[in-house]
């Protein structure tokens, strides 16, 4: 495990780290000259908590958020949590006491829909996020802000192998749903209220054959629409709070 500083970028995530989370912002960075008074907002919020202050320029700001992401004039340095691996998962599990929901991503590309992904996975309580190291988009500024914080706060698992993560799972115990559209079984019929893992498909692939083979079931979202498939992150949203319906009317 490594513990480092990450750069949370954009008003919304930088709100919510320090209205839910003010203890790992290790200081926030105002654009010198914003005008927005969100910007003023966040500063005077940083200020009352104690949190350093700065002022920086536009272009030392664009440094720190990177291409394609926009900052708002507002960002935070931020005690990131620490990244887990597969030797993390029997500790997850062990805490999660028979009740573990694991959302698995086998693959996503799109920052956007991991951020989303992230985000809907903390407000369904669930235990961990797993992704592989290789193939696919891995928690950057753009996920950060996408998750509105989230992406800080649930335990992000990145795995070498996901097969072999999977296995490692089932031997904890825990049941391994693969989410399809394709599946001739719906989630609505299937079981999900002890330890469980929801498997989502790539944007563009779906699931790899590998993945799909260490699913102990493939169940579908049922869409009487005609439309081919949901966006992966509004899919894992569904699946996940079909889990917490279950777990709540229980
Ligand atoms: C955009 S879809 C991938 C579509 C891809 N062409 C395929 O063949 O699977 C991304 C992921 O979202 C999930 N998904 C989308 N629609 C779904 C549905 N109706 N039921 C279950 N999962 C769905 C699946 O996990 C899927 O792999």
């Amino acid at each position: 495990m490594s513990k480092d500083s990450q750069w949370v970028v954009g008003l919304n995530a930088v709100a919510a780290a320090l209205e839910h989370d003010a203890a790992h912002v290790l200081e926030v960075l105002i654009e010198a000259g914003s005008q927005n008074p969100r910007a003023t907002d966040i500063e005077q919020q940083a200020r009352r908590l104690g949190i350093d202050v700065r002022k920086v320029s536009k272009q030392a700001m664009e440094g720190i958020a990177g291409g394609g992401t926009r900052h708002q004039g507002a960002a935070a340095r931020y005690a990131a949590a620490p990244t887990l691996d597969e030797n993390d998962l029997q500790d997850i599990v062990d805490r999660a006491d028979g009740k573990a929901l694991i959302l698995v991503l086998d693959g996503v590309q799109d920052p956007h829909n991991l951020g989303a992904c992230l985000r809907s996975a903390y407000a369904a309580g669930a235990h961990a996020v797993m992704i592989p190291k290789d193939k696919a988009v891995q928690v950057n500024a753009t996920v950060r802000k996408t998750s509105a914080g989230a992406a800080d706060r649930i335990p992000v698992v990145r795995v070498t192998n996901l097969a072999r993560a999977l296995k490692d799972l089932q031997q904890l115990n825990v049941w391994i749903y693969g989410i399809d559209g394709e599946a001739t079984s719906r989630i609505y019929d299937t079981d999900l209220k002890g330890n469980v893992a929801l498997v989502m498909g790539s944007e563009g692939e779906g699931m790899r054959r590998l993945t799909r083979e260490h699913c102990d079931g493939i169940v579908a979202i049922p869409m009487p629409g005609q439309m081919e498939s949901l966006n992966v992150s509004v899919a894992a949203g569904i699946a996940l709070f079909e889990a917490v319906r279950q777990r709540v009317c229980a």
